[in-house]
């Protein structure tokens, strides 16, 4: 089945909308790096949620269709549900994408890795994340994999809120699907 540029726009769409209804909460909120903000974007509601993560795969996917990379992950958890999306979207494109988990602690136990998953090293790899406020989730786990000898070729997340600077100041190249602005909230 060939898919058009009319698809990969209806699908962008989509998901805008399942973001807006489902993941956008407003009131006081610590994020993760201590800062304070007036909303939060709960991308966690739309990544599991039956019908809009397909469209996650499906629009990340097709936002890193340039991209040459055959394993996709980032740092548990909010990346765990965005990298299996595109791994069974490509399935359905008929690409072999393996997913990868970077733990935020390495595991004491068991096999005691800190990426779970096929084997990364040596490979090109996607980082994802679901939101970046300050890049540094997904450069923590940028730092992991590339320690494990992953060649990261770019980072990737569904809804910028302020990242690109420090991705760029890593010497990556940065992409999102939706900016503060695209949700009204910029
Ligand atoms: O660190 P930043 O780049 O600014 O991005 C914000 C991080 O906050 C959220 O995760 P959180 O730290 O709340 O943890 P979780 O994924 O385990 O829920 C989100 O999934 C990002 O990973
Ligand atoms: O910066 C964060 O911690 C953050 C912001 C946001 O809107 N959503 C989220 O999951 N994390």
């Amino acid at each position: 089945m060939v898919r058009s540029n009319l698809d990969a726009m209806s699908d962008r769409e989509n998901l805008l909308v399942e973001i807006k209804s489902k993941g956008i909460v407003h009131g006081k909120v610590v994020l993760s790096s201590g800062k304070e903000a007036d909303f939060y974007v709960d991308l966690r509601r739309v990544t599991l949620d039956g019908q809009a993560a397909p469209l996650v795969g499906r629009v990340m996917l097709d936002l890193t269709e340039d991209l040459d990379y055959d394993a996709v992950g980032g740092l548990t958890l909010g990346a765990d549900p965005v990298a299996t999306a595109m791994l069974h979207a490509a399935a359905a494109r008929g690409r072999k994408l393996d997913a990868f988990v970077v733990r935020k602690t390495q595991k004491a136990h068991g096999m005691q890795r800190r990426i779970e998953g096929p084997d990364v090293t040596g490979r090109r790899v996607l980082a994802v994340e679901d939101t970046s406020t300050t890049g540094g989730s997904p450069l923590t786990a940028v730092e992991a994999l590339r320690e494990a000898g992953a060649d990261v070729v770019a980072v990737a997340t569904i809804v910028d809120r302020g990242a690109a600077s420090a991705i760029a100041e890593a010497g990556l190249p940065y992409r999102t699907a939706y900016s503060l602005d695209d949700l009204g909230l910029g």
